[in-house]
């Protein structure tokens, strides 16, 4: 059996014992490297669909990823190619970024996030952390969700009720059909509507806010404080837009040592489901090295996850990559050497921790 996966998919061993494994750049596969290949392993960035496969051997299709805008679904099951993707593996990487945007945005308005106002937009995997995160950390809290508030979800609201809020965070799947199409939820007429003591951030798909309009905004002095993990022209970024954010990272929010293991792990037991044999035994796990927990104000909080993750060092990053000649290119190549990056749970906690921050504190720390 022949599987292609990309080249940015780390911990493929166990496939090894499936067939053999090749991996190309993502973004540059084409058909003629498919023709006889039986599965194919991709992320985000390579779109999915008839012209990149009719005519190939290909049977399984499997993206490490929460999002499945790249690929046609429906042109897979038209075709009986088995697909999965790898729904929450990253969601913990996310949250943990959302919460750190939270905490230095509210230090550059020199405010508590303690008493404000948290507006989640979509309560899937990840949503539903940064809900429970955020309210643990004091924030009053709405959520929009037509697609559980139709399920009978109670005390939703609705996107326009949700943008009201101090902070808005979006975590929507990118869907361009139907009544709760989410492209461009955020148009220039909501957008215009925000205020600028308002912040706002996007880590799920960057087509969900429109770009052109909230550059316009921004460069008018007007529109909420904001931080993009995603842009609507990846692997473009527009040096305006990224210079008028008050933090940019190039979409890797969800970027965590565990949380891209995790997803290539969910797709090999996919496979072999679908195959119908054993998966091979996993590794034992390490034990935990120990982290101190001196926490006891908001900027505490903020240092703990910044020895974890530092949100501003991605933010120079790409800063530096627009510099560059190639900029689409350098955003690659960012996103390819990524620096290992750990979620809070693989550190072991040790100290005292004030009552008061007991509640988020117990939830970072966990594995759930
Ligand atoms: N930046 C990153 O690295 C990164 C990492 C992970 C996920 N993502 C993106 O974030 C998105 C959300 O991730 P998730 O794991 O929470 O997905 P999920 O599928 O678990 O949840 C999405 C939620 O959005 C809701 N929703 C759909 N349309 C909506 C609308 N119009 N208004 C409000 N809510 C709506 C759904 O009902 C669902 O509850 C993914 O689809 C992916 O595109 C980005
Ligand atoms: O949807 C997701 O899970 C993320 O957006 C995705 O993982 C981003 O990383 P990529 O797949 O582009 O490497």
């Amino acid at each position: 059996m022949k599987i292609i996966a990309d080249a940015n998919m780390p911990g493929l061993e166990p496939f090894e014992a499936l067939g053999r494994v090749e991996q190309h750049e993502g973004r540059r596969l084409r058909r003629e490297q498919l023709v006889d290949a039986d599965v194919l392993l991709v992320r985000s960035v390579t779109r999915v669909d008839q012209a990149l496969l009719s005519d190939t051997r290909v049977r399984f299709v499997g993206s490490a990823t929460i999002g499945t805008d790249h690929i046609d679904q429906a042109w897979l099951a038209s075709q009986g190619i088995m697909f999965a993707h790898a729904p929450g593996c990253n969601a913990r990487a996310v949250a943990e970024y959302v919460l750190q945007s939270v905490l230095l945005l509210c230090k550059k308005r020199q405010c508590s996030p303690v008493g404000l106002s948290a507006g989640i937009v979509g309560m899937g995997n990840v949503g539903g952390r940064v809900v429970d995160w955020l309210r643990a950390l004091g924030m009053t809290i709405r959520v929009c969700d037509p697609l559980l508030a139709r399920k009978g979800v109670a005390g939703l609201g609705t996107i326009d009720e949700v943008l009201e809020c101090d902070v808005v965070t979006l975590h929507v799947p990118l869907t361009e059909a139907g009544e709760d199409a989410t492209v461009h939820l955020l148009d220039s007429k909501r957008l215009r509507a925000m205020r600028n003591n308002q912040m706002l951030i996007n880590t799920c798909r960057g087509a969900v806010v429109d770009n052109q309009a909230l550059l316009a905004l921004l460069e008018q002095g007007k529109g909420p404080m904001t931080i993009l993990d995603v842009w609507e022209s990846e692997p473009v970024v527009p040096e305006a837009l990224y210079r008028q954010v008050q933090y940019g990272s190039p979409h890797i929010a969800g970027y965590s040592v565990e949380g891209k293991l995790k997803g290539t792990e969910m797709l090999h037991g996919a496979l072999c489901d679908w195959l119908q044999v054993a998966p091979a035994a996993r590794a034992n796990v390490l034990s935990k090295p120990f982290m101190d927990l001196p926490v006891s104000s908001e900027d505490d909080l903020l240092s703990l996850l910044q020895a974890a993750y530092d949100l501003r060092e991605d933010h120079r990053r790409l800063g530096d990559s627009l510099e560059q000649a190639d900029p689409a290119a350098a955003f690659d190549r960012l996103r390819k050497d990524y620096p290992l990056r750990h979620e809070l749970h693989h550190w072991q906690p040790r100290g005292a921790v004030d009552p008061q921050w007991q509640p988020i504190l117990s939830r970072l720390f966990v594995t759930a």
